[in-house]
């Protein structure tokens, strides 16, 4: 058996901000040091907003930092459900007010057709990115690799594209929001660091129901999971 995950667990979800913030700054400052600019992928959903709301106070020289979008729903960043408008409310102020965030959405009809403009966009930003932030959904996804979804092996191929259209089965967790542009598992498992944030009780059931064996299709933050052990699970309640 290969080597599982291990989860840390927090009191608080402010305490999983504050210690996740701690490194997340430590990686990216290592970055600028070495390299003189450092890449964060960050994803959207609701969960990662007090970890933005942390980071954009830490004393991180943001101008030199890429922040490009995990996922993204297709949808104007003017419009509820952007995540492009989550992660500039929340990260996007502070001593992070110049954080050049990378969107991925472009005004075009389908996540397929955006598909070039977000790689342009993307360009080296991180070859291989330094820190990945990650969410997981109540049905195991993670990032926009939805379960059964149009695109899905796309996303998880071994090919080395940075990005796939996904238009995922609508569900409760999807809402409308079916068709998504998607880091692939190619580009986020070179990543140097990736944490997966996870909150309350519910989605603390469903990670270890995706730590046993199973079909990624079903799961497919299990190809995260088996890719990556050393990846950092943060729960919090
Ligand atoms: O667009 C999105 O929804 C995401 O980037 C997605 O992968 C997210 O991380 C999970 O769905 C968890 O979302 P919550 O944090 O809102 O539970």
């Amino acid at each position: 058996m290969g080597r599982k995950p291990e989860i840390i667990a927090f009191e608080s979800r402010q305490q999983m901000a504050e210690r996740v913030a701690d490194l997340v700054e430590v990686n990216i400052c290592a970055a600028l040091h070495e390299k003189g600019t450092a890449s964060l992928g960050a994803s959207g959903g609701s969960t990662p907003a007090d970890l933005y709301k942390t980071l954009s106070t830490r004393d991180i020289e943001w101008d030199r930092v890429a922040v490009p979008l995990v996922d993204e729903r297709w949808v104007a960043p003017d419009l509820p459900g952007s995540n492009e408008a989550f992660i500039k409310e929340t990260l996007r102020q502070n001593t992070a007010h110049n954080a050049n965030i990378i969107g991925l959405w472009s005004d075009v009809e389908t996540p397929a057709k955006g598909l070039d403009t977000a790689c342009q966009r993307y360009g080296n930003a991180g070859e291989m990115l330094d820190v990945v932030v990650l969410g997981m959904g109540n049905d195991g996804h993670t990032a926009s690799w939805f379960p059964h979804a149009d695109g899905l092996a796309d996303a998880l191929s071994a090919e080395t594209a940075p990005f796939a259209a996904i238009s995922a089965k609508k569900s409760e967790v999807t809402g409308a929001y079916v068709d998504r542009l998607t880091m692939t598992l190619s580009l986020i498992s070179r990543a140097k660091i990736i944490c997966l944030l996870i909150a309350g009780d519910k989605k603390r059931q469903t990670l270890m129901r995706a730590l046993e064996d199973g079909p990624v299709e079903e799961m497919p933050v299990r190809a995260i999971l088996r890719s990556r052990p050393d990846l950092w699970i943060c729960w919090a309640p």
